[in-house]
């Protein structure tokens, strides 16, 4: 019998790294076999198992990625953009599948992915959850289905320690949106009002993000009519959605070719 592939998880103290690694241990289906953290952090050198509270597992957290990656089938990143730029060429260089969580990157870094996505398949989504990625075709369908007199606003809402937004899920969101009324998200953009902004432009796609807590996740698309409002909604009780959908995502990526995906291509979804 072939062995389980191997999963590393970087950030691996991280709120979604814990996630993932408590996740990866759980499945009958891989294999925990490196956890990441940066030089200098307390848990370098210990189990991560034991690092997080528990008996060991016998993963030692490491400072040393690429030696980590070269022993795995796939890496599960949830960090931070600069760091995940990293990640990716090392990935890339192990040839092993990089999933990528990480949200607030901008287009210059999503573009700087591309040399490592010629070596090896990287999956990449703001949200990595089934039903978000659901209500993003849903979203789609109904910006088609409406006219320019329903205003669009995404409105976000996340735990106090968030430093991106609008969050990742927002704006595929919104993107979702665009795609549907068939114009360019970066041509109808409204991302900070503050002071005397104007009356609403029509065919504006608005952001709000709320920030406190502890939320796991909100996302509401509203489409404000005259008359009458329609709300797609989706929230997170339980960052264990995340991660389910990474692993997946890992999974997915075993007998894929270089490339860049998404949770559309792991979840089938994809209609055109
Ligand atoms: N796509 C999705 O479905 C989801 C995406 N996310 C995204 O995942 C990311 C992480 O979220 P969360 O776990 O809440 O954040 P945390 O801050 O809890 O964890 C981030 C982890 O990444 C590490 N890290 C940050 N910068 C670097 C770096 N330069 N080099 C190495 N390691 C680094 C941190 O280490 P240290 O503590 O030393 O800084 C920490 O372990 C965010 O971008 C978030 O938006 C979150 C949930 C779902
Ligand atoms: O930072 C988070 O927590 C989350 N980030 C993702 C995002 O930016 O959309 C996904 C999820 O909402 C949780």
């Amino acid at each position: 019998m072939s062995e389980l592939p191997g999963i590393v998880v970087t950030g691996a103290s991280g709120r979604m790294g814990q996630m993932l690694i408590r996740i990866i241990r759980e499945s009958d289906r891989a294999r925990l076999v490196g956890a990441i953290e940066r030089s200098g952090h307390e848990w370098v050198g210990q189990d991560v198992g034991r690092a997080m509270g528990g008996a060991d597992c016998g993963v030692i957290v490491t400072d040393e990625p690429l030696e980590a990656f070269a022993k795995a089938q796939a890496v599960i990143d949830f960090t931070a953009p600069e760091a995940t730029l990293e990640f990716a060429k090392l990935a890339a260089q192990a040839r092993a599948v990089h999933v990528i969580g990480t949200t607030g990157m901008s287009d210059e870094q999503i573009a700087k992915l591309e040399p490592a996505a010629r070596h090896a398949p990287i999956v990449r989504a703001g949200n990595m959850s089934l039903g978000v990625n659901l209500l993003t075709q849903l979203t789609r369908q109904v910006a088609a289905a409406l006219g320019e007199e329903f205003d669009i606003e995404v409105i976000e809402a996340h735990h106090r320690h968030k430093v991106d937004a609008p969050s990742g899920t927002a704006l595929m969101l919104g993107e979702a949106a665009a795609e549907g009324r068939g114009v360019a998200l970066e041509d109808v953009s409204d991302r900070g009002r503050d002071g005397i902004t104007g009356a609403r432009k029509p065919g504006d796609i608005g952001f709000v993000a709320v920030r406190g807590g502890d939320i796991v996740g909100e996302h509401d698309v509203l489409f404000a009519g005259e008359g009458e409002r329609i709300i797609l909604r989706h929230v997170a009780t339980d960052r264990a959605i995340f991660a389910r959908g990474a692993l997946r995502a890992a999974l997915w990526g075993q007998d894929k070719g270089p490339g860049q995906y998404d949770m559309i291509d792991v979840l089938g979804l994809r209609r055109d």
